[in-house]
């Protein structure tokens, strides 16, 4: 068969890749499969008609694929117990270290996972051998990320764990592809650079060449430092933690203009933090770079002893991280500020898990053959899921696993009491960690991701698979599809948000209980600082938006209206240096909040927006749903901190249609907003909350984190537009040192001469 080239590089699981002195040639591997489509060559993409498979190597259960090591061969010889069942051994003992880092250990009777060239276990996908090989070499007092990725003891000395983030504006299926694909005699290329999505070729931006980025895994009280190294063509960037705290080190939260510069083209930065326990996340703050590949997954664990929880799993592998993404097939930039015809609105294509999966051409009915995620579990034992929702855009992601039940135990890094559904739905910037026991058949079963509101108009959804150790790869059921699903079940965060009444049929978040101490001045009556925050967009007439001589920014919403957003009627406008670091630098009248309007500003008034709270107060939020579009619920995310749910509702009175403000504070005043303040009421913390379209929610917090904080809709189209609010808390004086040769920016507007 004479294979084209370029089909065959792409078609992984078709070929053979013999790797001959004159270069590579590509051979059939076996027959032609029953509706594969084999003359794809002039396609950018990787088709295959038909539903979608699993993509796996030959029957080899501790293969990878295109040189991932993308699962666990065994639970037993790769996990972190924590249960009193069954010994484990850590797979990331430093071959010249300090030995078995978990209390038991036992020899791996398996083969042994990729070996990097030190010697030491990899796991590619989450660049447990990093790049940053020169300084870690140079500092001995560094840990690599596969030595801090371990299993928490109390007791043990904590770590300085390193990473190197390369940036680089890159491609799906590119070269890399054709040189580090899984091969006849499954060599594994620990450092393949090859980055398949969803099949489909375009550019991206990638930390290392990867996606999601590389994994940063350690436990709490470890000292993370990260190296990021900006290469991407004449775009600027910061990184943020999200879910970090970052108490004493406000300088690296990762907010351009606020915490610090921009990262400029050809420079570094490095950030410095510890952090507080929990799945959390990073990713690119400036722009859209986010939603074209800058983000990847932070875990911060802990001793056992320390989650209430622990003893509700056996397993909390490394592997166990469950990203969930939006994907485009083209830059976000694309769609901003947006189209009128094609490609209108900001919805995207597909869903990625871990940064794969597969995509079906609506239009063709082709599907690429991609490798699907793939989660091994051990039949009996119980698994500790970390999902993350890093979705840009403002669709929620609904997760389902067939044949099992999810046990929520924590969400946003804090602990809840458990409770147990069968489906996940979580908006962008939410984490969910549940629990799931491999007691099904051994066998392999469908995990589903659909996009939901918006993305049900493409039917954006994404297949895993949940495989039980030395069963078969593919599930036996047909795949789900977006309008035949695995069937809902309990679902924990419904969309109605119904959640001041008993039901049977789903779990609001403010129903959860916090599994943890809860500070009670959280629950005294009347908090210190009250803050009622409205937010809606601004429609522009284009008459005024294209005013000659004017320019205002404006995002086109999939009707095609041109609006922008705002918070209490401020739309946030980025300082031109950084508040926490040139805060003198900043001319005053830049700043703006409800009750300092500046003069003349008008329906779409744009400024600084910053409120400010004393240090420690007990503060309360309200936020308002005026945007009041059916579907749409806005995430609001707070950076330094996690806030209590107190409440989420909408208005009791049946005569109002829509909420807003005015009667927000009208039913604060007749007692009816929502506040679960009674003894034995626990509200669970969180960082980020969807606020129920037309209805409200009530957020606490004690403001002991003094510093800048942003606090803002976690959908990065409507972060472009202004939905954000800092909060200061404290004064500049309550806050560490500008650590030194902080770079800085600004203005420059020198006398003319
Ligand atoms: N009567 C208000 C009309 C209005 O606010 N139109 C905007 C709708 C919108 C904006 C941004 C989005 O991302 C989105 O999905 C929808």
């Amino acid at each position: 068969m004479g294979c084209s080239a370029r089909y065959c590089l792409l078609a992984l699981s078709l070929c053979l890749v013999t790797v001959h002195a004159f270069g590579v040639r590509i051979m059939p591997k076996r027959k032609k499969e029953a509706g594969t489509i084999d003359d794809q060559s002039t396609s950018a993409s990787w088709w295959q008609a038909g539903t979608a498979t699993p993509f796996h190597d030959s029957g080899n259960e501790f293969s990878s694929t295109h040189g991932l090591v993308q699962t666990h061969p065994s639970s037993i010889s790769d996990g972190y117990s924590f249960g009193s069942s069954g010994a484990s051994a850590n797979p990331f003992v430093s071959t010249s270290g300090s030995g078995p880092l978990s209390g038991s250990f036992r020899s791996n009777p398996l083969p042994p996972l990729t070996k990097s060239s030190n010697g030491k276990t990899t796991l590619k996908h989450l660049d447990f051998t990093s790049s940053a090989t020169a300084e870690l070499r140079r500092n001995p007092a560094l840990s690599a990320p596969d030595e801090c990725a371990r299993a928490c003891r109390e007791g043990e000395p904590p770590r300085i764990c390193y990473y190197h983030f390369t940036l680089e504006m890159y491609t799906v299926l590119g070269a890399a592809c054709q040189v580090c694909t899984p091969n006849a005699t499954n060599v594994v290329w620990s450092h393949c650079q090859c980055v398949l999505a969803d099949g489909v070729e375009r550019g991206i931006l990638t930390a290392n060449r990867m996606l999601p980025g590389p994994s940063i895994q350690v436990c709490e009280n470890d000292k993370v430092v990260i190296d990021v190294e900006n290469h991407m063509e004449g775009m600027e960037v910061t990184i943020h933690w999200h879910g970090i705290w970052q108490r004493g080190s406000q300088y690296y939260d990762g907010v351009p203009f606020v915490t610090q510069c921009p990262i400029q083209q050809g420079n570094t930065f490095r950030y410095q933090w510890q952090g507080n326990a929990g799945t959390h996340f990073w990713h690119a703050h400036t722009g859209l770079q986010k939603l074209d590949g800058l983000y990847g997954s932070i875990v911060v664990r802990q001793p056992p002893s320390k989650d209430p929880n622990s003893h509700l799993y056996d397993y909390d592998l490394t592997t166990h991280v469950m990203l969930l993404s939006d994907w485009l097939h083209e830059d976000a930039a694309e769609r901003y500020p947006g189209r009128l015809a094609v490609n209108t609105g900001q919805d995207p294509e597909s869903v990625l898990i871990n940064g794969k999966g597969q995509f079906r051409d609506p239009n063709t009915g082709f599907m690429t053959n991609t490798p699907l995620e793939v989660f091994t579990i051990t039949p009996g034992r119980r698994y500790r899921f970390r999902m993350i929702n890093a979705f840009a855009s403002v669709c929620p992601a609904q997760l389902t696993i067939e044949g099992h039940n999810l046990t929520v135990i924590a969400t946003d890094g804090e602990p809840v009491q458990p409770v147990q559904v069968n489906t996940i739905i979580s908006f962008s910037g939410e984490r969910y960690d549940f629990v799931i026991e491999a007691s099904n058949r051994p066998a392999a079963y469908w995990i589903q991701v659909r996009g939901l509101g918006e993305c049900g108009i493409k039917r954006a959804q994404q297949l895993g698979i949940l495989r039980y150790a030395r069963g078969p790869y593919q599930p036996s059921t047909p795949a789900p599809t977006y309008d035949i699903g695995i069937p809902q079940g309990v679902v924990m965060n419904p969309l109605d948000a119904r959640c001041n009444i008993p039901r049977t049929d789903a779990i609001c978040v403010s129903q959860l209980k916090n599994a943890q101490h809860i500070d009670p001045a959280i629950l005294q009556e009347r908090p210190d600082v009250k803050i009622f925050l409205p937010f809606r967009f601004f429609v522009y007439r284009p008459e005024m938006l294209f005013q000659p001589n004017t320019y205002n920014r404006y995002l086109v919403a999939p009707q095609g209206d041109h609006v922008i957003s705002l918070i209490d009627e401020i739309s946030y406008m980025a300082p031109p240096a950084p508040l926490i670091s040139q805060y003198d630098d900043i001319n005053p009248e830049q700043f703006c909040n409800g009750d300092n309007r500046p003069a003349n500003c008008g329906q779409n008034c744009m400024c600084t927006h910053k409120v400010d709270i004393p240090l420690n107060a007990v503060v309360e939020m309200v936020l308002v749903d005026e945007v009041q579009i059916v579907n749409l619920s806005h995430p609001f995310h707070l950076h330094g901190y996690s806030y209590n749910v107190i409440g989420i509702g909408r208005s009791p009175d049946q005569n109002v249609k829509k909420i807003n403000l005015k009667h927000a504070l009208d039913l604060d005043r007749r007692g009816l907003l929502e506040r679960h303040l009674k003894q034995g009421d626990l509200p669970p913390a969180k960082d980020t909350i969807a606020v129920p379209n037309n209805g409200y929610v009530v957020l606490r917090f004690r403001a002991t984190n003094p510093g800048f904080w942003l606090l803002h809709c976690h959908f990065l189209f409507h972060i472009v537009i202004g939905m954000n609010v800092v909060l200061q808390v404290g004064t500049q004086a309550d806050l560490p040192p500008v650590p030194p040769n902080f770079p800085t920016c600004g203005d420059h507007l020198p006398p003319i001469n």
